[in-house]
């Protein structure tokens, strides 16, 4: 950057130094009649001068190239890794949209204002400065003039900056709603489709859209006075300083040469003066690009390990799991509003415990305390006698897999999808058996049969495949981790009943001696666990076998009816749509375009939807 800096400096001083050729040759070569040689040896000068100039300009962009996308290069790592580490309270509070324009949009301007705006704001400040000592030099009244020209400038470029600096972050902001809500857009298209609010989508996307527009344009027109006060305030002084400078011409104070220099210089230092606007513009921007980017790198990961952690590693982790009168409350919620409130729990190693409770009692929360997405607000969640928050964080997460209702898959094959928890050490061989193991008991064999087999790109770039199908590769990923514990969060929704039974018994084998958290909502799984836990309003209210639980406690036989009830109205709404999961039997809207290609599964994003 620096080699950046000082070839510019001198492809400036190269270019101010042709007035003073300019002068040599009006003063001695022309006005005193010199030989051919001098006239031959000034045109070399100027144009050694002209080349030198072009060769600094190059070695200018070589040199700066690199260290302006290296920063950049840094800085989008740094940040991406820092998300990475914030808690799951910060993803909740932030739009996705402006972490996106902070890691892509921002970073990219910031490599364009280093790699060409700074170095050329620096240049413009030396060229100006090393411009006015030279005219100084040439016609120094006249300098003083053009000096005095420019000085209310100093002024206004100040209150320019500030004002420019506010006017990007507020454009930069916008520009981060208007990616968030393209985001939304793309990943809602179905339900937007389906719902028939493409209209509205363009509304409101056209009201951001001109939101942003109305900012630009205000930016647009401010750097467009500063620009214009910027040139007309110097024109207006050299206009001047050209009469005052005739006079004294007349009265032989100043040469022709030296007048002639002062203004050949004069008209060099027009560019810059011109483009200062722009490039502390710029530098306002970058400015506030910079503080955009603090807000985020300044946040502090609130689920960290301790420095010195408790031994514990997941392989020989036994899976004992406690909750010891835990509470959590969300971080935006009010005071006094827990979601949980004084669990205390034991699962004992191996055990299946299901969790059952009416929608929003807390039971996706509750499994998201065990790998410390969330930190409980009191309490204490234990994993074999520790307190979570005192284990290695990384031990903890690889002793814990976890199944989500929403599966995320990720642009990739089904096997990189499936093995991305697994042990990175197991051999290939080993890692296929796994593989198997897993899409096998998670009934995703149908990924065999998919166009490339395991090898088929799924994910946002890849195959879609059906609800059904999503969760059930999710689950596979979460069996190929053989986790010490396992959270299934109503990750088999989506399916059938007699599937969920399968996948549930099948569990059950492969998983024997791993601890299972599930939330369910089924009787047929819910009956499966060893003993069930019912959830209401945060508290756990009653624990028990399924069968007693059923005979002894109203308050659950009313859930489980509840849910049950629930469960039916979605499957006949989903079967009248002809659109519900039905393992074995191809019946795919024609009028939807096909992407299960002719497996075995139906769409299940009626029942999704819904
Ligand atoms: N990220 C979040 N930020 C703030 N509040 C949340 C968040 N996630 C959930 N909640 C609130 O916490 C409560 C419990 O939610 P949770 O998802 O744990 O319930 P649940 O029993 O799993 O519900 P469901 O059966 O519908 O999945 C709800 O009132 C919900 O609005």
């Amino acid at each position: 950057m620096l080699f950046g800096m000082l070839t510019a400096m001198a492809a400036t001083l190269t270019a101010l130094a042709m007035p003073q050729v300019l002068s040599w040759l009006v003063n001695d070569v022309i006005a005193g009649g010199a030989a051919m040689t001098v006239v031959l040896l000034a045109g070399v000068i100027v144009a050694a001068l002209g080349l030198l100039e072009a060769a600094f300009l190059y070695l200018r962009r070589t040199f700066t190239i690199e260290p302006a996308a290296g920063v950049e290069y840094g800085m989008r790592i740094r940040l991406f890794s820092h998300l990475q580490r914030l808690p799951l309270a910060f993803h909740d509070a932030w739009e996705s949209g402006q972490l996106l324009s902070r890691t892509m949009t921002d970073l990219n301007f910031l490599r364009r204002w280093l790699g060409f705006g700074l170095i050329m704001l620096f240049t413009d400040v030396v060229t100006i400065v090393a411009g006015i000592v030279l005219m100084w030099g040439s016609a120094g009244i006249l300098s003083l003039i053009y000096f005095c020209g420019a000085l209310p400038l100093v002024v206004m470029v100040w209150q320019f900056s500030l004002r420019f600096q506010r006017i990007s972050r507020l454009s930069q902001d916008q520009a981060g709603d208007l990616a968030t809500n393209v985001e939304q857009s793309v990943h809602g298209i179905r339900v937007i489709k389906a719902f028939g609010r493409a209209d509205d989508a363009l509304e409101q996307y056209s009201e951001l859209a001109d939101t942003v527009r109305n900012t630009e344009v205000r930016k647009g027109r401010l750097s467009a006075t500063f620009d214009s006060l910027l040139l007309l305030l110097p024109e207006l002084a050299l206009g001047v300083a050209l009469l005052v400078g005739l006079f004294h011409v007349a009265d032989g104070q100043i040469t022709v040469g030296g007048l002639s220099a002062f203004f050949a210089t004069a008209m060099i230092l027009t560019g810059p003066v011109t483009m200062l606007g722009q490039q502390l513009g710029n530098a306002a921007a970058a400015i506030a690009v910079l503080n955009r980017h603090d807000e985020v790198a300044n946040e502090k990961p609130t689920i960290v390990e301790p420095e010195h952690p408790a031994p514990f590693i997941a392989a020989d982790a036994k899976g004992d799991l406690s909750f010891r009168g835990v509470a959590f409350r969300y971080q935006d919620a009010p005071e006094g509003s827990e979601t949980l409130r004084d669990i205390t729990l034991d699962v004992r190693r191996g055990e299946t415990l299901a969790i059952v409770g009416v929608t929003g009692s807390g039971k996706s929360t509750l499994l998201q305390l065990v790998p410390r997405l969330y930190d409980a607000t009191a309490g204490t969640v234990l994993v074999d006698g520790q307190d979570v928050r005192a284990l290695p964080l990384a031990q903890l997460r690889a002793a814990t897999a976890m199944a989500f209702e929403d599966a995320t898959l990720f642009s990739g094959s089904v096997r990189e999808n499936v093995l991305l928890g697994a042990d990175p050490e197991l051999s290939d061989t080993e890692a296929e058996a796994l593989l198997d193991l897993a899409l096998r008991t998670a009934d995703a064999g149908f990924t065999y049969d998919l166009p490339e087999g395991l090898d088929t790109r799924i994910g946002e770039q890849g195959l879609s495949l059906s609800g059904g199908q999503r969760q059930r590769i999710a689950l596979a990923r979460a069996i190929a981790v053989r986790p010490k514990i396992l959270l299934l969060d109503d990750p088999l929704s989506a399916l059938d009943t007699a599937t969920e039974e399968r996948v549930t018994e099948r569990l059950r084998e492969v998983l024997r001696g791993t601890t299972t958290l599930v939330v369910a909502h089924r009787t047929s799984t819910v009956a499966l666990a060893d003993r069930v836990a019912l959830l209401d309003d945060g508290r756990i209210v009653a624990v028990g076998t399924h069968a007693s639980l059923m005979q002894s406690d109203p308050r659950y036989r009313f859930v489980m009816a509840d849910l049950q009830s629930e469960r039916l109205d979605v499957e006949r709404l989903a079967d009248q749509t002809g659109a519900i999961e039905i393992t074995g039997i191809s019946a795919a809207d024609p009028g939807e375009e096909s992407t299960n290609h002719g497996k075995r599964d139906l769409r299940g994003g009626a029942s999704n939807d819904l």
